[in-house]
């Protein structure tokens, strides 16, 4: 494996890039979240929120019927389309143009949500991140992987990961494994861990920001979020995934010496995204 290339701030200065002057919000970008089921429709508020809170100009929220009243109340500058069920996503059918998809926070494993996801698979080609039950159904269903697109970020922590590549002996075997399947499929893919780390092909990329204050229920959620905000703004899925996954870690450096480690959650992440991005801007 080659020396992973460490993402310091000097690393992110190459990549950000500030938001112009005279830009609007049809300019920003227009990002879709599609998850959800019943009990966890919470997961698609945080990464509709969080996508709004990394800049983009416009969030819809696809969820199953049963979200509709809570992700317009917990969030109202999200748009909402529901499913025609009531509690699982059963067919992915939508009448608008993302820049950018993030699917899979809270889907669920329903048989019908698979066959959905299939169907979507099939059919769309706009840039996207994958991430939670959206992996677990690509898990246990291999050969669809080959639908999807190249260059579209997959979002695994280890357990997500082992289900998608199978069990490894060493951690060196876990990045021979891991860089092969991006190679395999051109998919870049973000190991989710204390440190993360983004795999895009024979290339890896060490995160040098976050702490042990982000081991707490959606903080990847809201990752998906943040990725998907910063692909839907045209960043390269490379360097989308690279900054998101620094900014991610740098809200709970900046929040540290305010909240502590317990009592920050997912919601103190997109709570901090605004520090986080000013501190690059200074
Ligand atoms: N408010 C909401 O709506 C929320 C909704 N959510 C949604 O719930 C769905 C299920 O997602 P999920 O990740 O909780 O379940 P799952 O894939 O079975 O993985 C859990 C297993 O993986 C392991 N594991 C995890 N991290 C690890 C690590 N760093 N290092 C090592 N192991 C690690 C760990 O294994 P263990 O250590 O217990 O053996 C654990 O048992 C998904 O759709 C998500 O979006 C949640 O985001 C919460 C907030
Ligand atoms: N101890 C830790 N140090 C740094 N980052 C962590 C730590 N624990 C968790 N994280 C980060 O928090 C996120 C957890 O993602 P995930 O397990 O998908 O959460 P959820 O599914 O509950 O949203 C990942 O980005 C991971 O890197
Ligand atoms: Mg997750």
């Amino acid at each position: 494996m080659n020396t992973p290339i460490s993402i310091d701030r000097n690393e992110i200065l190459k990549r950000y890039e500030p938001i112009a002057k005279h830009t609007h919000k049809g300019l920003q970008g227009h990002a879709l979240i599609i998850g959800g089921s019943y009990g966890k429709i919470g997961a698609v508020c945080l990464a509709g929120k969080a996508a709004l809170k990394t800049g983009c100009g416009l969030v819809t929220a696809f969820v199953p019927e049963c979200g509709y009243q809570i992700v317009q109340i917990s969030n109202p500058e999200l748009m909402v389309i529901t499913d025609a069920d009531e509690k699982h996503l059963s067919d992915i059918d939508f009448d608008l143009k993302p820049n950018a998809i993030g699917i899979g926070p809270g889907m669920g494993l329903h048989t019908e949500t698979q066959k959905a996801f299939h169907d979507f698979l099939s059919n769309t080609s706009v840039p996207m991140v994958i991430d939670a039950d959206a992996l677990n159904i690509l898990a246990y269903n291999p050969s669809w992987m080959a639908l999807v697109s190249p260059r579209t970020i997959l979002t695994p922590h280890p357990k997500e990961l082992e289900r998608l590549i199978g069990k490894w002996n060493s951690e060196a075997e876990m990045f021979q494994k891991t860089i092969a399947f991006s190679l395999v499929n051109q998919v870049i893919i973000v190991m989710k861990g204390a440190p993360t780390y983004t795999i895009d092909g024979e290339t890896v990329y060490l995160n040098t920001t976050g702490n042990a204050a982000l081991a707490t229920a959606g903080s990847g959620d809201v990752l998906t979020g943040i990725i998907t905000s910063l692909l839907a703004q045209s960043y390269k899925p490379c360097d989308a995934a690279i900054l998101g996954v620094y900014l991610h870690g740098l809200t709970a450096d900046i929040a540290l010496p305010e909240t502590g480690y317990q009592s920050f959650v997912a919601s103190s992440i997109i709570e901090y995204l605004g520090k986080a991005y000013l501190s690059l801007d200074v």
